[in-house]
């Protein structure tokens, strides 16, 4: 399976968010990539106050664009993620993901909101506009089953096991850390549990932008299920490709039996 991760500015309004990524699609066609995947709020300022603002219902404007975008190339398209309304006006942070013709086949919403305050480090706090999501997300494709989880997520190993139990090969983190919690744990975290759960990740993020309120760490990976990582970029726009091997994951879930030993028992 031939993937892309694209790691983009996100830009001043949605519209040049969309053409970025349709411009950055055309650049990599002939690559002919299987599944692309780009960035958390990949076209939403990452502030609080903006989640509200630029929200959309399923199916809005962004998504319609999102899905002819996966017809057009043809790819499954991991859609980063985008401030999604419900119809009681709840707003999530959410994770669409496309097929080759442009049917959503999977939806995550954020389940885990990153509510944190590091002294001298960073501040943020999502629950002030967001409303987190409950649910685990595994979907299909024709080479096997991936999952899906958004950046803060990823810090919750009960949810990754909850992905591979339900048969997932690879899962996909559609993230943004920052300069506090990056260098720290961004590639430990990733490490850790690909190592756990016997499965590739693939860490998308938006690339840096210093004036912006928050500050992306950039460094999209990925990693393999033996937690070697394949490849990881810097923190400015870039594109990391990567054919993975996912018949690689029976062999080391069956050479190095974690999950099959699991013990269920322990008191
Ligand atoms: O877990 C972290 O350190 C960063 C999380 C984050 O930035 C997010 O969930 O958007």
């Amino acid at each position: 399976m031939r993937v892309i991760q694209l790691q983009m500015q996100v830009k001043e309004t949605k519209d040049e968010g969309l053409k970025a990524l349709e411009a950055s699609l055309e650049k990599i066609r002939d690559k002919q990539p299987d599944l692309v995947c780009i960035g958390e709020m990949f076209h939403c300022p990452y502030e609080t106050s903006s989640f509200p603002v630029y929200a959309e219902k399923e199916g809005g404007e962004s998504w319609q664009f999102l899905s002819n975008l996966a017809k057009k190339y043809g790819i499954y398209l991991s859609a980063g993620t985008m401030p999604e309304v419900d119809d009681n006006g709840k707003v999530y942070n959410t994770a669409y993901v496309f097929d080759r013709e442009g049917r959503q086949i999977a939806k995550h919403r954020k389940a885990y909101l990153f509510d944190v305050d590091i002294k001298g480090g960073q501040y943020f706090k999502e629950s002030d506009t967001l409303t987190a999501g409950d649910s685990c997300t595994v979907f299909d494709t024709e080479f096997g089953k991936i999952g899906i989880c958004i950046c803060f997520d990823l810090r919750f190993p009960e949810l990754s096991r909850m992905m591979v139990q339900r048969g997932a090969k690879v899962i996909l983190v559609p993230a943004a850390f920052n300069r506090t919690t990056g260098p720290a744990h961004w590639e430990l975290l990733f490490r850790a549990r690909a190592v756990d759960n016997q499965c590739f990740y693939l860490g998308t993020s938006t690339a840096r932008n210093e004036q912006a309120d928050y500050v992306a760490w950039g460094h999209s990976l990925c990693v393999s299920p033996w937690g070697e990582i394949l490849g990881e970029l810097g923190a400015e726009e870039g594109i990391l490709e990567s054919d993975l091997d996912l018949e690689q994951v029976e062999r080391i879930r069956s050479e190095l039996p974690l999950l099959a030993a699991l013990r269920t028992d322990i008191r």
